[in-house]
């Protein structure tokens, strides 16, 4: 008999419990065998090869040709079995013992005393956010907003909390430069409205640097704890982009024109400290107590009863829901003409041409 839809569930989650990075091969293969498990043959145009790892997972996919969903899945059962000969020994310590299906490799939702944790979990790439995880955690948001826990946490995997949009994802969308900005400034006003709309307190646990987007969506946060390793930085001009996530208004509101200017325009970079002192941090930790003292300070707080808090989160939020909508859509209209711009292909070219030199 071929794996069932729980098997394949439960392999999805031990995946994320190995203990040893399972090297680039065995990852494709998840890979491959997950999307055809899931979404059948493979459906999507041949990236450039300029795309290695794009290249790489679709050269993967492709590959398994015409396998059946069915097979693929009792492949992947298979396989995962075999990096992980004893899964029921696989367990989590601290928040999140108790992980809900992940939506995909990079993004791991858990839910543990209340609270449901959101974690970037990409740490090679510093947590640099994909287009699926865009996808994803607008998915995970959705569920977090329903489900039982009573505060959502968003965190990151490794010594970044996140370096804020690959840098690659442009190259990684099919279709003319003006179509995929046009795309891309769809996702990034949905991505926004999911911290504008969203009902619960929502906590930023900063384990380490925050750029970009990372950074900017902080402002929609209801508290952000950092570690002292933290810092802030959003080099929008340097790669011809303008502020994004509501920040070219929260940021003023927060620390003041002067300070936001430095920040968004000059892309000066922040420490966390100095983050705390401009009103974007809630409060600094060192980083050899941060989570310690951080988990235990949030599963106090998400004991309190979760309607107060929820109704009590939406009337600071209500008086300036419209406002902030109409931010993020004109913030999202200058960006599409942006990403079409020759200081922006410059500055995404300066950022891979430093890569290619490394
Ligand atoms: C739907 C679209 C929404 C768009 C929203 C608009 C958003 C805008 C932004 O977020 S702008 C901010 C973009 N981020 C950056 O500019 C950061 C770029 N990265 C860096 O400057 C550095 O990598 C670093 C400072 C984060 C870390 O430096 P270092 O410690 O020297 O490590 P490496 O550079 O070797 O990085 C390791 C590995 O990660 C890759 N990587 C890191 N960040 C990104 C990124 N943002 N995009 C793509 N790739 C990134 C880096 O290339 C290395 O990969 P490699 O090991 O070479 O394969």
């Amino acid at each position: 008999m071929g794996a069932s839809q729980k098997d394949f569930e439960n392999a999805m989650n031990q995946v994320k419990l190995l203990k040893e990075d399972p090297g680039n091969d065995a990852k494709l293969k998840l890979y491959a065998l997950y999307k055809q498990a899931t979404e059948g043959p493979c459906n999507v145009p041949e990236p450039g090869v300029l795309n290695s790892i794009s290249k790489a997972k679709w050269d993967a996919w492709n590959a398994l040709g015409s396998l059946p969903k069915e097979a693929a899945r009792q492949d992947y059962v298979e396989f995962v079995s075999s990096l992980s000969p004893s899964p029921k020994s696989c367990s989590l310590e601290g928040p999140g013992a108790n992980r809900s299906l992940p939506e995909s490799e990079d993004i791991v939702v858990t839910t543990e005393e209340n609270i449901t944790t959101i974690m970037f979990n990409r740490p090679t790439k510093k947590n640099a956010l994909t287009n699926e995880m865009y996808q994803d955690i607008m998915l995970a948001m959705k569920a977090a907003s329903k489900d039982n826990s009573t505060i959502t946490v968003f965190t990151g995997s490794g010594d970044y909390y996140s370096s804020g949009n690959d840098l690659t994802n442009f190259m990684k969308i099919s279709g003319d430069l003006k179509q995929v900005a046009k795309e891309s400034s769809i996702t990034l006003r949905k991505f926004v409205d999911s911290f504008i709309d969203f009902p619960k307190p929502l906590v930023a646990v900063v384990n380490g640097p925050a750029m970009g987007i990372a950074a900017t969506v902080l402002g929609l946060f209801d508290a952000v704890y950092a570690s002292n390793r933290a810092t802030f930085h959003t080099p929008f001009s340097g790669l011809g982009l303008t502020p994004e996530g509501c920040s070219s208004y929260t940021f003023p509101k927060i620390m003041g024109r002067a300070k936001a200017t430095e920040m968004l325009i000059f892309g000066k970079k922040i420490t966390a400290t100095e983050a705390c002192a401009q009103g974007l941090v809630t409060e600094v930790f060192p980083d050899d107590s941060f989570q310690k003292e951080v988990w235990a300070r949030l599963k106090a707080y998400a004991k309190n009863p979760p309607n107060a808090m929820r109704i009590g989160k939406q009337l600071i939020r209500s008086t300036e829901k419209e406002n902030l909508h109409a931010v993020n859509a004109e913030e999202c209209r200058v960006l599409q003409e942006r990403w079409v711009s020759e200081e922006c292909m410059n500055g995404i070219q300066n950022f891979l041409s430093r890569k290619a030199k490394l």
